[in-house]
């Protein structure tokens, strides 16, 4: 019987835990503080944006909203992000992402101050996890380690394969693993030995964006499957890149969608924000 990865429980375990930090700081007349900002009205962002609001309150971080349209310019967006900068009373700035196709992404995210990228998405902080030097860590591979690590599941020596390479998520999470001492092989699109890779992996982390994408016969028997896909189908369901019904009993944990990983994202975020404050202002 697989073991389910209660991401829900879980960050709800952390979100509590910061709290209680967020007090001891505010006994010290230090009250953390989020900006987050958002350019349009992507539906799923909005959703993502209210629920990093709401987490924020029930932490005791304050939060600030700054919403743009559409159809706003690099240069609008460059202006807010270096007001935010300047800020004493704001801890940490996040970007929603997507941006708006006239936006340079990265070039906006590289804009934020490294000591407010709660986000880990800067260079400087990625670079930090490359040479295993302490930044912020991106949040959903921090979210991933930490579900692992509090559902007692063993890293070191096991094999571990990431499906996807994206900056955000696959890369990060791939380098979190190797610092954990796992043996790491990153896939992607142009993998030619997927199938024996998938059937090797004691750890398979999914990223990929594709619902249903790994079967169980692909999946080795025991393994631990992480699944960090959110695929909205026709019928409003979500589901994850792998086929959640068809792996149960072929896996000995693995973390659901909705419920498994998201959550984890924003309570990492908010542990994030608390050691930027602390960082900033003690
Ligand atoms: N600036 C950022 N932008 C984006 C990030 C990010 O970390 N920083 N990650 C994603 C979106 N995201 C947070 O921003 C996020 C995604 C999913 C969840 C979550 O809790 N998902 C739920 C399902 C929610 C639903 O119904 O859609 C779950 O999996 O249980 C939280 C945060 C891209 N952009």
């Amino acid at each position: 019987m697989a073991k389910i990865i209660d991401g829900r429980a879980i960050s709800a375990q952390i979100k509590e835990e910061v709290k209680q930090e967020a007090k001891a700081l505010a006994a010290r007349g230090i009250k953390a503080c989020l900006a987050v900002v958002q350019v349009g009205d992507h539906p799923a962002s909005s959703v993502y944006v209210r629920n990093k609001h709401r987490a924020c309150a029930a932490c005791g971080i304050k939060s600030l909203e700054f919403h743009l349209p559409e159809s706003c310019g690099q240069e609008d967006l460059l202006r807010q992000i270096r007001d935010l900068n300047a800020r004493e009373d704001v801890d940490g700035i996040l970007v929603q992402l997507p941006l708006p196709r006239q936006i340079d992404a990265d070039a906006v995210i590289e804009a934020i101050d490294p000591a407010k990228d709660v986000d880990g998405f800067l260079p400087e902080n990625l670079g930090r996890l490359l040479i295993g030097q302490d930044g912020f860590l991106p949040c959903t591979p921090a979210g991933i380690l930490e579900l692992l690590k509090r559902s007692h599941i063993p890293l070191e020596g096991k094999e571990c394969l990431v499906l996807g390479r994206s900056n955000i998520v696959g890369k990060p999470v791939a380098l979190l693993m190797l610092r954990e001492h796992a043996t790491v092989t990153i896939a992607h699109s142009r993998t030619a030995n997927l199938p024996e890779l998938m059937r090797r992996a004691d750890i398979l982390i999914a990223a990929i964006g594709r619902a249903d994408f790994v079967k169980g016969a692909d999946l080795k028997e025991g393994a631990v499957v992480i699944d960090v896909g959110i695929n909205r189908m026709e019928d409003g369901s979500l589901h994850g890149d792998v086929d959640y019904e068809d792996a149960f009993d072929r896996v000995s944990a693995i973390t659901p969608v909705p419920g498994g990983v998201g959550p984890m994202t924003i309570a990492m975020l908010m542990k994030n924000c608390l050691r930027a404050a602390r960082a900033r202002r003690s």
